[in-house]
C-alpha cells in the first residue's frame, strides 16, 4: 500500500501533459486490436521489454537530439481510461469482445511499468534506445503510438533547432517565428519549446513563453507601416525624454531635423534623397510608443533609399532624449548585400555625429530563412546579428519526419528479434543498456550496448566494440571516461529510484554541453562522419545466434 501512495505522490508532482488531447486513446486502432487479442490469449501480464529508437539521423546529419520525454513520462503517470472512453472502444471492437476485457481496460495505469531513458536534451543516434519500455505486454504496447507521437516531432525539430544553432554560431541571436505556418496549434507549442530546447534565445510566440518560461521577442509587421499615410496623423508630438526631467514637445519635428541632417552628409549622399512619409510617420509613432526598444521594419519600400534612413533619423532623435534604440529588421531582398549597406551606414552616422551604439545596433533578418541560407550567408559575409525564423525551421521542411520505431525486445525474459531482408530494419534483441565511451581527447568515441547481465565498459579497460551486423567492423577501445546512457524515469510502484524531471533551461544545458562533446566532423552541415554505434562480442554472437535460430533456411529448386 505504501508503494501505491508513493505512486500518486509521484503522479502528483509530474502534472499533467502539455497538450490535454493526449488521452489514452491518442493511438492506433491496432493497439486495442492488439491489447484484446493478449488479454482473450491470458498473456496481458506477460512482461514485456520495449525499445523505441531511430534508424537513421535527420536532415543528411550524423546526430540527432533526444526530445519528448518529459511528454511520455506525464502521460506514464496519468495514463487511464475514462469510462466515456471505454464506451466509445466498446462501439469501435466487434461485438463479440467480452465485456470482462473492457473492465480490465478500465483499472489499468501504468504502476506495473518501468520507463528507462536517456536524458531529454541528450545528442542520440541510430540504433540506440531512447527509450525502454518494460511492464506488462497489453499496457507497455498502448504506449507505442502515443510515446511515438510525443518523441518524432519534438525529436526532429530540437534537431533542426540545434542544427540552425550550429551554422549560424553561438554569437547570433536565433529567434523562432514560426507559430502562423506551423501545422496546427500543437505543431506551433511544441516548436517553440523544442527550438528553444535545440538552442534558440527566444520566440515570437506569447503562449508559448506563458507556458514554458522562454523568452519573447517580437518587432512589427509591414501592415503597422502600411497603416500610416502621413505625418499628420501624429496628434500628440510631445515625448518625455530619458532622464523623466524634460519634455520634447515636437518629437516629430525633431525627426524631421535629424532627417535633414542625415540628407546633408556627403558620405551618405549616394544612398538616398526623399524618404518614404508614411514611412517616417510609422516609425516615429512606433518610438513614441516604446523610446527605449525602438526596432523598426525597414522594408516596406525601399531598404536604403527610404526605410534605413528613417529609421536613423528617428533613432538620433530618440538618442538625443537619451533612448537607445534596438534596431531595425529586414524581411525581403539580398540579405547579406542589404545587411552590409546597412551596417556602413550605421557606421557613417555613428562617426559623423559622435553618437555611440549606432554601430552595435541589431540587424535581424528574416524571409524564409533555412540552414542552407545561413551557410550561404557566412561564405558572403553579412552584417547580421539576428535572424528570426518560422516556415522551415517549424515545418522541418528538409525532412518532415522522424523515423523513430517501438520494438519488442524481450518477453518474459526471452529475446525477440524482428528479422527484416533489409538490415536497417532488423531489431537488436534483449533489454540491454547502453553506455557512451569518451577518447583521450575527451570526445565521445563511440556507443556501446550490452546484453542486461554483462559487465559494464570500465574506464582505462580495453573493449572490443563491434558493430552490430557487420562481421569487419570493429574496433578496441580504451574509454578515458564511460558514461552509463539509461536512467530509470518512471519506476512506477516498484520502490526503485527515480530520476527527476529536469527544467527546460536545463535540458537546453543538457543539449548543448552535450554538443560541445562532439567532435566537430560529425556535427558537419555537408557529408558528416558517422558517429559509431556497437555492440559488445557477446552481444553480437547472440544476435547472430537468434538471428540463425529464427530465420528459416530457404531452399533452391
Ligand atoms: N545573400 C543571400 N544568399 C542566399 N540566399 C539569400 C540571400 N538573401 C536572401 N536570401 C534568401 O533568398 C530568398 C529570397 O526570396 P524571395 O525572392 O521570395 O524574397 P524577396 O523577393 O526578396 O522578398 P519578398 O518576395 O518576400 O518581398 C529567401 O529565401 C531568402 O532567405
Ligand atoms: O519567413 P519565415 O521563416 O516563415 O518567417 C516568418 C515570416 O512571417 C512574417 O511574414 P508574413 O506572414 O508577414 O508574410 P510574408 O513572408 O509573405 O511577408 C515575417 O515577416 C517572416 O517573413
Ligand atoms: O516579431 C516579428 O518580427 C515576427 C513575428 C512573427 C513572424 N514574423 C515576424
Ligand atoms: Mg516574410
Amino acid at each position: 500500500m505504501a508503494s501505491l501512495e508513493n505512486g500518486q505522490i509521484r503522479k502528483a508532482e509530474i502534472g499533467k501533459t502539455t497538450n490535454p488531447m493526449v488521452s489514452g486513446l491518442l493511438c492506433d486502432m491496432y493497439q486495442f486490436t492488439m491489447a484484446y487479442a493478449y488479454w482473450k490469449a491470458g498473456k496481458h501480464l506477460d512482461y514485456a521489454v520495449f525499445d523505441l529508437f531511430h534508424r537513421k539521423n535527420p536532415f543528411r546529419g550524423e546526430y540527432t537530439i533526444f526530445a519528448g520525454l518529459e511528454e511520455c513520462i506525464r502521460f506514464t503517470a496519468n495514463f487511464h481510461f475514462e469510462e466515456s472512453e471505454i464506451d466509445y472502444l466498446r462501439t469501435i471492437l466487434p461485438p463479440t469482445c467480452e465485456d470482462a476485457f473492457f473492465q480490465y481496460l478500465q483499472s489499468i495505469d501504468c504502476s506495473d511499468v518501468k520507463i528507462y531513458a536517456i536524458p531529454e536534451g541528450s545528442v542520440v543516434f541510430p540504433r540506440v534506445p531512447l527509450i525502454r519500455v518494460e511492464g506488462p505486454v497489453l499496457i507497455a504496447q498502448l504506449l507505442e503510438t502515443p510515446f511515438l507521437n510525443l518523441v518524432n516531432y519534438a525529436s526532429l525539430v530540437t534537431t533542426n533547432a540545434a542544427r540552425h544553432r550550429q551554422v549560424a554560431g553561438n554569437e547570433k541571436i536565433l529567434v523562432e517565428f514560426g507559430l502562423r505556418r506551423a501545422q496546427g496549434p500543437d505543431g506551433g507549442i511544441s516548436a517553440s519549446k523544442y527550438c528553444y530546447m535545440g538552442g534558440f534565445d527566444a520566440t515570437s510566440n506569447v503562449d508559448a513563453g506563458r507556458r514554458f518560461g522562454i523568452p519573447v521577442r517580437g518587432t512589427h509587421s509591414h501592415a503597422f507601416v502600411s497603416s500610416f499615410m502621413g505625418l499628420e496623423e501624429i496628434t500628440n508630438r510631445s515625448l518625455q525624454y530619458s532622464s523623466g526631467r524634460q519634455v520634447c514637445n515636437d518629437f516629430v519635428s525633431l525627426t524631421q531635423e535629424w532627417l535633414r541632417k542625415l540628407q546633408a552628409v556627403s558620405s551618405l549622399r549616394g544612398y538616398f534623397r526623399e524618404t518614404n512619409r508614411s514611412e517616417l510617420a510609422a516609425f516615429i509613432s512606433y518610438a513614441m510608443s516604446f523610446p527605449t526598444q525602438f526596432q523598426a521594419l525597414v522594408d516596406t519600400f525601399d531598404v536604403l533609399r527610404s526605410g534605413i534612413p528613417n529609421f536613423c533619423a528617428v533613432a538620433l532623435a530618440l538618442n538625443e532624449l537619451g533612448y537607445k534604440s534596438l534596431g531595425i529588421r529586414l524581411d525581403s531582398g539580398d540579405l547579406a548585400y542589404l545587411s552590409n549597406e546597412t551596417r556602413k551606414f550605421f557606421c557613417i552616422v555613428e562617426d559623423e555625429f559622435a553618437v555611440t551604439g549606432f554601430k552595435e545596433l541589431i540587424i535581424t533578418a528574416s524571409n524564409d530563412i533555412k540552414e542552407e541560407t545561413i551557410d550561404a550567408l557566412n561564405k558572403q559575409g553579412h552584417e547580421v546579428d539576428s535572424f528570426g525564423i518560422g516556415t522551415h525551421l517549424v515545418t522541418c521542411s528538409a525532412q518532415p519526419a522522424l523515423g523513430c520505431v517501438y520494438k519488442l525486445v524481450e518477453i518474459n525474459k526471452h529475446p525477440r528479434m524482428k528479422l527484416s531482408q533489409d538490415i536497417e530494419k532488423v531489431t537488436i534483441p534483449c533489454k540491454k543498456e547502453a553506455f557512451r565511451l569518451y577518447g583521450i581527447e575527451g570526445y565521445a568515441l563511440l556507443d556501446i550496448m550490452k546484453g542486461e547481465n554483462e559487465l559494464a565498459p570500465k574506464e582505462g579497460q580495453r573493449l572490443l566494440c563491434r558493430h552490430p551486423f557487420s562481421e569487419s567492423k570493429r574496433a578496441y577501445v580504451v574509454p578515458q571516461r564511460v558514461e552509463q546512457l539509461f536512467k530509470c524515469f518512471w519506476a512506477g510502484n516498484s520502490g526503485l529510484p527515480q530520476e527527476p524531471l529536469p527544467s527546460l533551461t536545463e535540458i537546453r544545458e543538457r543539449c548543448k554541453a552535450q554538443l560541445k562533446a562532439m567532435r566537430s566532423d560529425h556535427l558537419r552541415g555537408l557529408n558528416p562522419t558517422p558517429y559509431k554505434v556497437s555492440v559488445t562480442a557477446s552481444l553480437y554472437e547472440f544476435i547472430h545466434s537468434l538471428w540463425l535460430s529464427e530465420a528459416p533456411v530457404g531452399e533452391l529448386r
